[in-house]
């Protein structure tokens, strides 16, 4: 435990210019994760392109990444605003925005696409990304939930295709899911392993099975707890306060499935049970399908399993 500790508090002070093979980074997406990962990226000497489908979405993005390296820099350079200033200025320099993701691909070593939960339009982005892009880069999702293999058929370069799976918010999250296929080759793993390390993440390895890792645990337990609500046997407020408390969970399933967003946590489930319509945690779920059918998506529309200040 106090190793992995060392060894986070190691990665987390991981400095401008250690970008290692990784030199341009093409993010594609820039919602909540998108922004999240182009920040990270930035702050770790990468020279990042963060595209989406309009300058509005793109400069609402920017506007959320200054505002997140505010709150980081307050805190790391409590003593030295100036200096805090700088490192703001710095990693904002750092990301060009581009609404033509085959033009924002053309000089880039790595992508890392970051668009909506869906497998056709993925599928679709990353066939013009394919012929766009130079021999030598990468492309990677980071789906939550869509095997990257199915993704990756999409392209003739499905041994330089993987997974690298984020958290929520990127920045605070320490962990980073590195997911090879069984067509990704020995030099696409380890580039994607070393560029995770040097963005000052941990990294695991992850084979492409449903929700690799975390969302495979994670996300049935969530949707565990909506049943309970479903089923009258508890309150949304004491199941978060009871695993909050008795768990030792930084937020309970309800406040997490918030901040996520439901849509997110349909996508995954819808389509787990396309795949797998017997499983019994993949079952659709009522209460789910009618909040997301009202608009009510979490914290980003400002309500969901509760309402939120905008
Ligand atoms: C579904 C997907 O495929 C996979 C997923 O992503 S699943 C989701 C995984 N994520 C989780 O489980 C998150 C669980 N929650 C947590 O770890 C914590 O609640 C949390 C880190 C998000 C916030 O911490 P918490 O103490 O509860 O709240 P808060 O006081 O707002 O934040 C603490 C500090 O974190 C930092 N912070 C939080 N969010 C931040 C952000 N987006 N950017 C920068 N800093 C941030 C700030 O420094 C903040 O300090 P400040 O108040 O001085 O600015
Ligand atoms: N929300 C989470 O906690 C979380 C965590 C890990 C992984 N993920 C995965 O990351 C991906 C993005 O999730 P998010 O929560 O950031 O979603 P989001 O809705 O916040 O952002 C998606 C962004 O992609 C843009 N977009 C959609 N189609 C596009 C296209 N063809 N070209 C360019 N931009 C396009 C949208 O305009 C939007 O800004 C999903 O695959 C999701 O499953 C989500």
């Amino acid at each position: 435990m106090a190793s992995v500790c060392k060894i986070v508090t190691r990665q987390l002070s991981t400095s401008v210019g250690r970008q290692g093979p990784v030199k341009y980074l093409t993010v594609i997406g820039s919602g909540l994760m998108g922004s999240g990962i182009a920040q990270v990226a930035a702050a770790t000497g990468h020279n990042v392109t963060l595209v989406d489908q309009t300058d509005d979405i793109l400069n609402k993005s920017m506007g959320n990444m200054k505002k997140s390296l505010e709150r980081v820099a307050k805190k790391k350079y409590a003593d030295n605003p100036k200096d805090g200033e700088e490192f703001i200025s710095g990693v904002m320099g750092r990301i060009s925005t581009n609404t033509d993701s085959s033009k924002a691909v053309e000089k880039a070593d790595l992508v890392i696409e970051a668009i909506v939960e869906n497998l056709g339009v993925k599928k679709q982005l990353f066939s013009a990304l394919d012929k766009a892009a130079p021999q030598h880069t990468i492309f990677t999702s980071n789906t939550s939930s869509i095997p990257i293999t199915d993704i990756a058929a999409s392209t003739q370069r499905r041994d330089r295709f993987g997974g690298l799976h984020y958290f929520n918010p990127v920045p605070m999250m320490k962990l980073l899911e590195v997911v090879r296929t069984s067509e990704t080759n020995d030099e696409t793993f380890n580039t994607l392993m070393e560029f995770g390390k040097a963005m000052g993440k941990v990294t695991v390895p992850c084979k492409d099975t449903a929700g690799f890792i975390v969302n495979r645990l994670l996300v049935p337990y969530m949707l565990e707890a909506v049943r309970l609500v479903e089923r009258g046997d508890a309150a949304p407020r004491d199941i978060d306060v009871a695993m909050k408390l008795g768990a030792g969970y930084p937020m309970g399933p309800f406040e997490l499935s918030d901040y996520v967003g439901l849509d997110t946590m349909k996508f995954i489930l819808d389509g787990w049970h396309e795949r797998d319509p017997d499983h019994p945690l993949f079952k659709p779920s009522a209460l789910l399908n009618k909040l997301v059918g009202e608009g009510k998506l979490g914290m980003k529309t400002g309500e969901g399993f509760y309402k939120h200040k905008k």
